[in-house]
Parts: C-alpha cells; structure tokens; sequence
C-alpha cells in the first residue's frame, strides 16, 4: 500500500530513537507534501512527493490520496485501568455535590467499590465490555496499551482480571501490556492486617501469575492511606524476581517521596505526580524511569495538573497517558489528553504529541516497534481529515479529526 499527496507526515525518528527529553520534545519532526509506503504491516519507506519514484508503485496492492490531510503515528496510552465491572456515575454525582476523591472513597467509592463489582462478574462478561472500549479507542487513534488487574484484590479475581487482558492481547492487533496492580488498595478484610495482603500478594498471586505468564509489569498505589513507600519497595521487590519491571501510581495527593524511591528502585515508570517539587525532578534526571502524566485525571477529579513544564524544561522526558478508569478518569480518548496537556499544563502540540507516541511507547517498553514514524516500524497510524495543520487538533479539542486508523498497515 502506499499513501500519496501526504499534507504533512508527522513524528519521523531514526528508528532506534527510543525516547525524547528535554528540548528534544519541542520537535516534532515531519515532511510536508510526503508518501509513505507499507509492506507486510511496516513502514517500508516515505519520502518527499518530488522526488517519488514511479517504482515505487509497482505491486502496490492500493493507492491512498491523502489531499489535505496529515498522518501521524497512533497514540501509545501507558497507563489505562480499562477492564472493570461497572461505571460509577454515582460517585460523579457526590463530586458534583462538592466531595472530594477522598470523602467519596471513605463513604464506600473508590477503588473498593469497583472491586465489589467486579467480584462477581463473570470473565466473559469482563471481557466483552472492555474489548468494546478497546474497540472504541483504536478508533480514537489508539495503536497501544497498558491494561492493569487492580479492580479484583482476591486471589481469584486478580487472576480474572489479568485472563481478560491476556485475552485482549490475543484477540486484539495492536500491542497490549499487563500490569499486576494488586497493591491498588487494602481489601476491608485486610485492613488491619497489611502484612497478610501483602503476603497473599507476593507469596500466592505473584508465583501464580508469572507461571501463567499473565503480567508484564507490576504496580502499587503509593500514598497515604494506601500503599506505604516501605510496602511499595516490598512489591516492587517482589516483582523483580519474577522479571516484572515496576510502573508506579505516585504523588497522585502527596509528595511523599514515593518518586525518589521508585527511581532508586529502576521502576520503567513514575505515574500521576500531580504533587511535586524540585526533589522530585531532581531525582529523575538521568534515571531510566520516565514520569506518565495524567491530565485527564486531573480535570476530572479537580487536583492539580502535573507539572510538566518545570519537568521538560529541567531536561527530562515525560509520557502522556489517559488513566483511562471508572473511578478518577471515565475517558480513554488520548486525543483530548494531549489536548488538555496544552491547555493546561503548558505543553507545545509537538511536546504533546511526542509524549503520547514515542515516550507513551517507551513506558511501554515498545518504542522500538512503535510510537514514531519510522522505517521497519509496525505500520500503526492514523490519517487525518483535512485540516489546516498539526496543532488545529489539540485547539480543535471537542472534535474527532480523525479519517482512518491504520493497524500493522490495514485499515481498522
Ligand atoms: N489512583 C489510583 N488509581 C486510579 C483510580 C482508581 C479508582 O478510583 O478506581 C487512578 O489512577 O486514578
Ligand atoms: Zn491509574
């Protein structure tokens, strides 16, 4: 296949270029007036329309026009809870009435509430509503994921979570990672006896799953009243010996130091950090975990919005993703994360649009296959419909400008 008349085709790398810091992030490198050609689902070659050889359209099985419109790589979303039992627009309505996420959670929501749900929900059941979301946000331009367990916090119900997602991963065609997020919250019956969950987590689930080779990652929620940085360690810890890297929920409401603990520890991922100082951001340069930013979370729950200028700016790279849950954040559409992301917390559209593909794809561990316009890359993009330039979709922010999804070269 090959794509003609390409208005401007965005988010070109070197194919080993695996993650973007700093002042790297403000450049969003792209060819205007471009083709583009796919062979066996990849990215084969792309070029400027001038200089087009008519070779290149022997075998083509199909010509696109692309008048007017611009292709960039699919989002890479790192950080998603999309498989739960139900929605909780009840806990919406509390927020409305002024509560907040906390007082919502001590009069029964929250993450305990999702969990009571889900218990008993059959895995077909499970599974048939989150591969309908999944559906809907590949279409929304969504070309990878990370799906974490975390509503179950049982023995079994974990186990039913992480099925499902190993299902996605078989039935879908876009890449899908597993994180084992039972350090999510304390169950009632445990809440006494933080030890023994833990325990149940470390000693029963953790052999369980890596037999079954049902996570990818591992994660807790760092935060008072929830997970401790000492437990935090603990299951990181535990995770590293079964070979699953750490991606943490940390400084969602307090600066705790739950990131500098996570760095020290190598964790892939820092999530959330709403609530930060320059400690913060001093103890990530130069570590190999990337901070996961999470607008969407924010303007739904009201909490501040990462700072990701101060970040940026002090050289590191940051990754957007859409946290994508029933509780803090009921939406998956990565296109208005990148547009609250420039709304919000001051990010370029290229700075956006380079931290929900190539850094959303590195918090992945993927960014050798995805996340960029590059040759031998899965051929996972999306074409948009005519519009004026790259930044009209970020400030065009209620509108779908998307035309079509393109997976491993086909059309979705
Ligand atoms: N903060 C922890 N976990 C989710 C919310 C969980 C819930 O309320 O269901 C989050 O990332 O925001
Ligand atoms: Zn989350």
């Amino acid at each position: 296949m090959i794509i003609i008349n390409i208005k401007q085709l965005c988010g070109i790398q070197s194919p080993d270029k695996r993650l973007l810091q700093g002042k790297e992030m403000t450049d969003l490198p792209s060819i205007e007036n471009a083709w583009l050609k796919v062979t066996d689902g990849k990215i084969a070659d792309f070029g400027l329309m001038t200089e087009l050889d008519p070779a290149t359209f022997e075998n083509a099985d199909e010509v696109i026009d692309a008048t007017g419109k611009l292709i960039l790589p699919t989002w890479c979303d790192s950080h998603t809870h999309l498989v739960f039992a139900a929605s909780r627009e009840e806990e919406f309505l509390m927020k409305i009435q002024g509560k907040t996420y906390e007082e919502i959670t001590a009069a029964g929501g929250g993450i305990l509430n999702s969990a009571r749900k889900l218990a008993h929900t059959p895995e077909e059941e499970l599974y048939n509503s989150a591969a309908k979301r999944l559906n809907e946000l590949i279409g929304l331009g969504t070309g990878a994921i990370e799906i974490k367990s975390g509503y179950g916090l049982s023995y079994d119900a974990e186990l039913k979570m992480l099925r499902v997602i190993r299902k996605l991963k078989e039935n879908f065609s876009i890449p899908v990672k597993a994180t084992f997020l039972g350090a999510h919250a304390f169950p009632a019956e445990y809440k006494q006896d933080h030890k023994g969950y833990i325990d149940l987590l470390i000693t029963k689930l953790l052999p369980q799953i890596a037999d079954e080779g049902l996570a990818d990652y591992i994660d807790a929620f760092c935060e008072q009243n929830y997970f401790s940085i000492e437990e935090t360690e603990q299951i990181i810890d535990a995770g590293a010996k079964y070979g699953l890297k750490a991606k943490i929920h940390a400084n969602q409401f307090t600066n705790t130091g739950a990131v500098q603990a996570c760095v020290r520890k190598g964790a892939l991922s820092v999530d959330h950090l709403e609530v930060t100082d320059d400690a913060v951001i001093e103890s990530l340069k130069g570590s190999e975990t990337i901070a996961t930013l999470l607008p969407s979370c924010s303007l739904f729950i009201n909490i501040p919005f990462a700072n990701a200028r101060g970040m940026i700016d002090a050289g590191l790279g940051v990754a957007l993703a859409s946290d994508f849950n029933p509780g803090t954040t009921p939406s998956g559409n990565m296109n208005l994360v990148v547009a609250l992301a420039c709304m919000r917390m001051k990010m370029l559209p290229a700075e956006a649009i380079n931290a929900a593909t190539l850094n959303g794809a590195y918090a992945m561990d993927l960014s050798s296959s995805y996340g960029s316009i590059s040759k031998g890359k899965q051929a996972n993009f999306m074409l948009t419909k005519e519009i004026p330039s790259v930044t009209f979709m970020p400030y065009s922010f209620g509108s779908n400008h998307i035309d079509t999804i393109f997976i491993n070269g086909k059309k979705y």
